[in-house]
């Protein structure tokens, strides 16, 4: 598919964008695009897909590796993440080897698959769903189980005694964990496992661990340590340290590229509920009531979140048992201006949080579809706006042509440009491309960052014209389902 200049930019940007949500958007939503049943949008290239963040956990067998991955993903709850063990890897026996398994070294490199591990890594990043071997450690064979599925994730956790070990490897990965546990407790927790779970008995399992184990350790699982970005002791028992990996992995999923572009940009935490809001909000389908109610509850946490980002100024009170608590008063000079239409369903959500708040409007007319197309039909806004911050409501953007109208009618009247606070649900790269520069000093906040504009300038995946959905004027709007 070939691109307008005007696009490619943001194309690039998507493609190394490290994984927030992309409004849902998926590689099935793009081949239906390729195949020509959804129209095609100004920003979609053949490999467009989200970046995973890829950690690497290293260390020791037994060390805790699988228990520190399984705490990562408990906490990660609202992410998908998905765990590659290089244990999949391993290379089958063949039928000599197997004879004389005992003198089979598994803790050597040449040991693993890596060029099989690179080609699933490959696909999984982007966006293609893998199927892992499923390796079993009592026949020594990879394909005794079935394989199995893995589908594309915002977060891949690489994990394995040498998963640092090949610098290809290693440079798919974003973070790198070396879980290190003491030697003794590696095998003590080693013994009770391989006698337990592999149903091998004591003496193989020393002559091993004597024999390979430990001097592959030495040899090439520790000095990969080097590379570790974070280093554990005592594994899953460190909770600070896995809580700390955690937020910091929430911190960089959330860094949607455009926000490291724009530090005004402001991306609102994406949740399971948040997401499951836009699902249905999304949908073609819903009902008007169910829209409203939702739409309001994603508009109430732009709004907070907007107004978050006010100045505020030091205030002490005194609580009920006489103590003194140090706080913080709200900015009082403050107002909301809603672009007409849309822009009024955000104004409940904004009284509900800002009591007797003053809320200005604008109407602008969209005439034709391309550039420069907007005509601002009225205006009126507090005549002391110049002295307020504002908040300015409109839940779509999408060209950012509007927008262009709306701020600079704003700055006209005397609006310092750092003073404005654009609140948004859903919001187009190109829009914020238009904004931020034109305005490099205004805040943005949105809920969800969207793929492109299509053809039609219209927002994609988007969710309609938002205002006769709110309103429920869009009886007769036409939908376009995409086919199966
Ligand atoms: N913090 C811990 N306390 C007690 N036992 C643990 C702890 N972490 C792991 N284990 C046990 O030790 C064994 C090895 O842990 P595992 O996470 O599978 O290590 P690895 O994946 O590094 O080989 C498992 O049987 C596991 O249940
Ligand atoms: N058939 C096999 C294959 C591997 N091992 C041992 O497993 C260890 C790696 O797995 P971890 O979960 O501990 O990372 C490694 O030390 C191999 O010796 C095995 O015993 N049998
Ligand atoms: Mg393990």
């Amino acid at each position: 598919m070939s691109l307008p200049m005007a696009a490619k930019s943001v194309v690039d940007l998507i493609e190394s964008s490290s994984g927030v949500h992309y409004s849902g958007f998926h590689m099935d939503a793009l081949n239906k695009i390729n195949a020509g049943t959804v129209p095609p949008t100004t920003s979609v290239a053949d490999h467009m897909y989200n970046q995973p963040f890829v950690i690497g956990v290293a260390g020791g067998a037994a060390a805790g590796k699988t228990e520190v991955c399984n705490m990562i993903i408990q906490q990660l709850h609202d992410q998908r993440v998905v765990v590659v063990n290089q244990d999949s890897f391993y290379h089958n026996l063949t039928e000599e080897e197997l004879t004389r398994v005992q003198d089979y070294n598994f803790d050597h490199p040449d040991a693993f698959d890596t060029e099989q591990l690179l080609g699933v890594m490959d696909k999984l990043k982007h966006g293609q769903a893998v199927d892992i071997p499923n390796y079993d450690f009592k026949s020594y064979k990879s394909h005794a189980f079935p394989a199995r599925r893995v589908n594309p994730s915002d977060v891949i956790i690489l994990e394995g005694i040498l998963i640092f070990h090949d610098p290809r490897v290693r440079e798919l990965m974003n973070m790198k964990i070396f879980v290190d546990t003491d030697a003794d407790v590696r095998l003590a927790r080693r013994i009770k496992r391989d006698t337990v779970q592999k149903s091998r008995d004591i003496g193989t399992v020393l002559d091993q661990y004597s024999k390979f184990v430990k001097p592959a350790f030495d040899d090439f699982i520790l000095p990969t340590k080097k590379y570790a970005d974070i280093i554990i002791p005592r594994g899953g028992d460190n909770h600070v340290a896995i809580d700390l990996i955690v937020q910091h992995i929430r911190t960089k999923l959330g860094q949607h590229d455009l926000c490291k572009i724009y530090p005004n940009l402001y991306v609102i935490q994406s949740t399971f509920q948040i997401r499951g809001m836009h699902t249905l909000i999304r949908d073609c389908q819903i009902k008007t009531h169910d829209f409203v109610f939702y739409s309001d509850r994603l508009i109430r946490l732009v709004v907070e979140h907007g107004l978050g980002h006010l100045p505020f100024t030091e205030k002490q009170i005194i609580t009920p048992t006489g103590s003194v608590y140090t706080g913080v008063d709200f900015c009082k000079r403050l107002c909301g201006v809603s672009v007409i239409r849309s822009g009024e369903s955000m104004e409940n959500a904004l009284r509900a949080c800002c009591k007797g708040i003053k809320i200005g409007k604008i109407l602008i007319h969209r005439e034709g579809e391309g550039d420069n197309s907007q005509q601002l039909i009225y205006e009126k806004l507090p005549n002391d706006i110049s002295d307020r911050h504002v908040l300015l409501l409109d839940p779509i953007l999408g060209t950012g042509n509007s927008a262009v109208q709306a701020i600079n009618l704003l700055i006209k009247k005397g609006v310092p440009e750092s003073n404005i606070i654009f609140l948004n649900l859903i919001s187009a790269p190109q829009g914020v491309h238009v904004v931020c520069k034109a305005f490099p000093r205004i805040k943005i906040v949105t809920s969800e960052i969207e793929l492109g504009l299509n053809k039609d300038y219209r927002v994609v995946p988007g969710m309609g014209e938002f205002g006769d959905r709110y309103f429920g004027t869009d009886d007769d709007q036409q939908v376009v389902v995409p086919s199966q």
